[in-house]
């Protein structure tokens, strides 16, 4: 086919969303990906619970692994206060143009800082980089065999504290069975898994939330 999928999220988005209207924008991305063609974004029903998390923390600063289209993107950042702000990384050059524009399209720039770039290499560049001491939220939704290195990165790069709250998406569908063996195991983290529904889908998924205990 002559454009790609998320070429085609993006002019639905176009066509359906009220610039500066994140909900419009998400409501647009949900109805194409549930009536057109199903893509990978966090969907509506396992977004709202990660809503309710992201109220619940309230976070200043959040980590997405894995913009892919900014449809997670925009839900984060529309629900963050004025200061607070979401860094995304996207690895995939295409994936992070599309994702630009969806999340200017939202009018939600000045809560987002998308970094092309692979996890490996930025994480380690966080706190330099971008001033960050730790984050208060980190949503997973990258590759899944790399929700565990990452995780251990992180904890290495002293960006997880007391109190982070990690939230991975699809950890029943694909599935990350070596993620969820650590975080349920650990001493150092109190986990609960969210019974839900893989996108757009009747297939089982959910996500699990992991709060960090400290050392
Ligand atoms: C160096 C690499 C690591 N570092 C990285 N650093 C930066 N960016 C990275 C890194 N690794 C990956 N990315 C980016 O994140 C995105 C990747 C997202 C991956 N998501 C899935 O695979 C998935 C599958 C299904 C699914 C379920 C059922 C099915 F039947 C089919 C599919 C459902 C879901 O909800 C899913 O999220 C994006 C495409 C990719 O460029
Ligand atoms: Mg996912």
């Amino acid at each position: 086919t002559r454009t790609s999928r998320p070429q085609r999220i993006l002019k639905a988005v176009q066509r359906k969303a009220t610039v500066g209207d994140p909900q419009s924008v998400i409501t647009a991305i949900d109805h194409f990906c549930r009536h057109r063609e199903w893509a990978m974004n966090v969907g509506d029903e396992k977004g709202s619970i990660l809503d309710s998390v992201v109220n619940e923390v309230s976070p200043v600063t959040v980590l997405e692994l894995g913009t892919y289209c900014g449809y997670s993107t925009v839900r984060i950042a529309r629900l963050l206060p004025p200061g607070a702000c979401v860094i995304t990384l996207e690895f995939n050059p295409d994936y992070a143009a599309i994702a630009r524009q969806v999340i200017k399209w939202s009018g939600l720039e000045d809560k987002v800082q998308l970094v092309e770039g692979a996890s490996g290499d930025c994480i380690p560049w966080m706190k330099e980089h971008f001033g960050v001491q730790a984050f208060d939220l980190v949503f997973l939704d990258h590759w899944k065999e790399r929700y565990l290195p990452d995780t251990k990165l992180l904890e290495e790069c002293g960006l997880i504290q007391k109190g982070t709250v990690l939230l991975a998406d699809n950890v029943i569908c694909p599935g990350t069975p070596d993620y969820l063996e650590y975080v349920r195991n650990s001493p150092r983290y109190n986990s609960h898994y969210y019974r839900s529904h893989l996108e757009y889908t009747k297939a089982e998924d959910g996500l699990e939330k992991s709060v960090f205990l400290g050392y």
